[in-house]
């Protein structure tokens, strides 16, 4: 539970230290005759913290209070139209008026806040009445006569960059003068609050006349605002010692008295907004940049009867303000600090915002110092003229689009139909601005659109302007208050500009210096300090580099600079140098301008031709010192390393896959994402690999690229030579862990290892046939459709293996290839030969495992397998005649075809078995093979 002594409620720490900050200096200044200072209930408040406000919060406070002139206005006139009225007043009494929201003021109490009770009071009032209620009016001219500064005040009297308006917290009357400087003061315990003179103390302290004197030189004099007694109204003095800066005016309606000296140096700046239409809208030639007479002050980004319905409008939110968290005593004092603000909460950004908060910026956009700005600048000419250039005419103003009065995206919709608001070309730069459909010179854009603040925001969206020696920013980062100048980028050097901006009449235009083509990018320059902080000017660099090519030096120069002047029309990369960009169009036209002239090969890059040419030349620079191996080119040696190394350093995400190449890497994310980003414009043929694609294409070509030196193979893969080659070397590569097989082929291993597990993976589906090779199983089919692929062009020979018509053919050459070292005997098959040598080698490999018998050929035990099973599978057509062998049956089929194929060369004699004939033929040779018992 709280205490009596301690107010701590939860406060917005952005407005608390807004609220903190703002001075309790108040004063009133006289709108009409019939009111008196005295009357006026200004207020001033003093919230202690140990923290300073931050730019913003400070603005918009600011922009929460003072609507009071308006209000006294319609209080006085009830029946007049506002913004005249609102209008009369600037006009006459040069005041500043300051955003506000009147609506948030209703019921706002005009009593001063006479002690910190009363100041406790308000805390905890409506937050922007609070808002409203720190706010000060302070008069300049009476700083200058009171003496209203402390000595320390002086340090904060720095015209140059802190100025300062103030409005006066008066829901009554206001009058904010421009450039005015606001001290606040920490010795205010000893004051009370009912002390009149407290303020007067506090007014005595301007000692420096110095100051003062520069002061009045800067800022205008307003005698007819009378606040000499400005200070006795101050009932409690200000806090800190600190100066306060705030938001002066949040657009760029600048207006200009020119009828006298002194009225031209007067900025009659308004922030505004309820019914602002837009400040676009109001240019008097929407089309034309009129350049008249800089007296008659021609140039007026918002017109006087824009501005007038501007007055009661309020485009800003105002931050609620809550009270601080303050512990008082029993007696109501405050005993200890205020706790240290959280973070100033910050409205919720666009995500699409780009962040320039990472660049943490300190400059901002800036311009050469102008001689007049009253004058017109002529990008062409580099100089000021009174009126339209001479030589180059007047210049084309295009304005921006209309939008309604309140667009959180305004910036994004005032962009005008000629232009368009994409991703920069520059790498990093976020959006940028382009053109549609190609502009013409001397195209005039303008104002920049934005809040104005004292200070430099920082926020990478900030010109600055400059008036004589002072100046102010107009900060664009708030879309909402903007326009689509925001999103104009640097140009990559000063020289590379196609916009030129500079100041006119307080605001910053920009003015097509070229034509531009269509989907040209639009970039200004943004001054050497703010390019320096985006990198695009660098501090000097100490390089040895020189050269008598002055065009080579450029080229190095580069390097330093980062600037890639060369831009690919078709897909938008910048590039160093010219070279560069050369090289990479060859991606868009295909070429291959490097050729090898020792061979076909081509290319698209020279140091790839110089790579090439290692092959001719067996150059292999690149060796490792750690073995014999060496390459030809860096990169092999260092993944080579990796071996020595035993470095995986590229993982897979997906699931752990490591390896020592980034490609590899790449090509293994293909299996997770299903990619086959290469395709057949023949077929429709699909892969992960660019080299299989290559390789795939010689289907279509019939191209046999790959040659043996030693035979005269050719094939279509280099993988198949390298295959082959092992038939030439003998070596067999890839071994069985279970037997002593070996062979040449991993594929051949794979399929030799279903022998050990028995697998048969295919099957027939016609007859349940099962084999270990597809390939066998493909052969198997041609049983089933009958296809024979293979045909003898000697002979009506057809058969469904390659092999068989190989075999084949020998009939045809008489070659039998195959030949028995111990005996002279050829044949044609190497089984044939195998099967042979058993006879001398005794081998009888097929064993039964019923009886002993053994034999030499695995058919041989077959047959002999059914006299265990008594199966006949050979059976007769014509008979009922089965039997064991294939053989039996064929010379049964000859009693049935009476073919007698054995004849005797001897007679006539001719019969059905060979072994008949055997037997005839020893009536001839007179061959007795069975002689008597008795010697006969
Ligand atoms: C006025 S804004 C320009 C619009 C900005 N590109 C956007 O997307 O909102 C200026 C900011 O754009 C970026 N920028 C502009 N020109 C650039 C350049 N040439 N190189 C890198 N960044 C650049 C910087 O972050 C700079 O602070």
């Amino acid at each position: 539970m709280e205490s009596e002594n301690e107010i701590i409620n939860d406060f917005d720490s952005t407005t608390q230290t807004s609220v903190n900050t703002m001075s309790a200096r108040v004063s009133v200044v006289t709108l009409n005759s019939d009111r008196k200072q005295g009357d006026f209930s200004c207020v001033c408040v003093k919230m202690e913290t140990d923290e300073w406000y931050t730019d913003n919060t400070a603005a918009d406070l600011y922009s929460g209070c003072a609507k009071s002139e308006q209000v006294l206005w319609e209080e006085r006139q009830p029946d007049c139209n506002k913004q005249d009225a609102f209008n009369v007043v600037h006009e006459q009494r040069g005041c500043l008026q300051m955003d506000q929201d009147y609506t948030k003021q209703d019921g706002l109490t005009s009593e001063c806040v006479k002690s910190e009770q009363m100041e406790y009071e308000i805390l905890p009032q409506d937050v922007t009445r609070q808002a409203c209620v720190d706010s000060v009016c302070v008069n300049k001219n009476t700083i200058s006569n009171s003496n209203a500064y402390t000595a320390q005040d002086e340090q904060f009297l720095n015209p140059n960059t802190d100025q300062s308006y103030i409005t006066t917290n008066d829901p009554n009357y206001v009058c904010g003068i421009a450039k005015q400087y606001v001290n606040t003061d920490t010795d205010n315990e000893n004051r009370t609050e009912n002390d009149p003179n407290a303020l007067c103390d506090h007014s005595n302290a301007i000692e420096n006349q110095a100051q003062l004197a520069y002061l009045n030189s800067v800022f205008p004099k307003r005698e007819e605002i009378e606040l000499s007694n400005v200070d006795q109204y101050c009932t409690r003095p200000t806090v800190g010692g600190e100066r306060i800066q705030k938001e002066r005016y949040s657009n760029l309606d600048v207006h200009r008295h020119s009828n006298s000296e002194k009225d031209d140096s007067e900025i009659l700046l308004e922030r505004d907004k309820r019914k602002r239409e837009s400040c676009h809208a109001t240019l008097a030639e929407p089309n034309r940049f009129l350049c008249e007479d800089s007296s008659s002050g021609v140039v007026q980004p918002m017109s006087p009867s824009s501005r007038d319905s501007e007055v009661n409008a309020v485009t800003r939110t105002v931050l609620s303000l809550k009270p601080a968290k303050i512990k008082l005593n029993e007696k109501g004092d405050r005993v200890k600090k205020v706790k240290r603000m959280k973070k100033a909460k910050t409205l919720k950004k666009d995500k699409t915002e780009y962040s320039h908060q990472e660049r943490n910026l300190t400059s901002c956009m800036n311009l050469e110092p102008r001689d007049n700005d009253h004058f017109l600048y002529c990008g062409e000419c580099n100089s000021e003229f009174e009126g339209d250039c001479p030589v180059h005419g007047p210049y084309n103003y295009i304005q921006d689009k209309e939008v309604p009065e309140v667009d959180p995206l305004k910036a994004d919709h005032t962009v005008p139909d000629c232009l368009v608001i994409k991703t920069s070309k520059i790498a990093g730069a976020g959006l940028g601005v382009f053109s549609k459909e190609g502009l013409e010179s001397r195209v005039m854009f303008g104002p920049y659109g934005g809040n104005i603040f004292a200070e430099n925001q920082k926020s990478g969206y900030c010109w600055q302007v400059k008036e004589g020696k002072a100046s102010h920013f107009v900060d664009a980062q708030n879309k909402a208050t903007s326009n689509w100048m925001r999103y104009v980028n640097c140009a990559m050097t000063e020289a590379d500009k196609n916009l030129v901006a500079f100041q006119y009449k307080g605001g910053i235009y920009y003015c097509t210096l070229k034509q531009f083509s269509p989907g040209e990018e639009l970039l200004v320059w943004y001054g050497d300090e703010f390019a320096k902080e985006l990198g695009l000017i660098r501090d000097k660099i100490v390089c040895s580099y020189s050269s008598k090519n002055s065009g080579h030096v450029n080229k190095h120069k580069r390097i330093h600079t980062g600037l890639r002047q060369y831009t690919c029309e078709v897909c938008g990369y910048l590039f160093k140098r010219s070279d560069h960009l050369k090289t990479h169009m060859s991606i868009h036209t295909g070429e291959r301008p490097y050729k090898c002239e020792e061979c076909d090969y081509d290319c698209k890059h020279s140091h790839h031709l110089k790579i090439h040419m290692r092959i001719h030349t067996g150059e292999r620079p690149y060796k490792c010192e750690e073995c014999d191996y060496a390459c030809k080119q860096s990169s092999y040696l260092k993944i080579h390393m990796r071996l020595h190394t035993g470095e995986r350093q590229y993982k897979c995400g997906e699931c752990g896959y490591e390896c020592k190449r980034s490609d590899d890497l790449k090509r293994h994310m293909k299996i997770h994402t299903g990619e086959r980003q290469f395709k057949c414009g023949e077929c429709g043929y699909e892969c992960k690999r660019s080299y299989h694609l290559k390789a795939h294409m010689r289907i279509h070509t019939e191209e046999r690229q790959y040659k043996c030196g030693e035979c005269g193979y050719e094939c279509k893969h280099s993988h198949h030579l390298k295959i082959h080659m092992r038939i030439h070397t003998g070596e067999r590569l890839y071994k069985c862990e279970e037997c002593d097989y070996a062979c040449k082929q991993s594929s051949s291993l794979k399929l030799h290892m279903r022998i050990h597990t028995g697998e048969r993976q295919y099957k027939c589906g016609e007859c349940g046939y099962e084999c270990k090779h597809s390939g066998n199983l493909k052969i198997h089919m041609r049983i089933h459709t009958g296809e024979r692929p293979y045909k003898c062009e000697e002979c009506d020979y057809a058969c469904k293996q390659s092999s068989s018509l190989k075999i084949h053919m020998r009939i045809h050459t008489g070659e039998r290839q195959y030949k028995c070292g111990e005996c002279g005997y050829e044949c044609k098959r190497s089984g044939d030969l195998k099967r042979h040598m058993r006879i001398h080698t005794g081998e009888s490999p097929y064993t039964c495992k019923m009886c002993d018998y053994a034999c030499k050929e695995s058919g041989s035990l077959k047959r002999h397998m059914r006299i265990h099973t008594g199966e006949s599978p050979y059976t007769c057509k014509m008979c009922d005649y089965a039997c064991k062998a294939s053989d039996s049956l064929k010379k049964h089929m000859r009693i049935h075809t009476g073919e007698s194929p054995y004849t005797c060369k001897m007679c006539d004699y001719a019969c059905k078995a060979s072994g008949s004939l055997k037997k005839h033929m020893r009536i001839h040779t007179g061959e007795k093979l069975y002689k008597s018992v008795l010697g006969v």
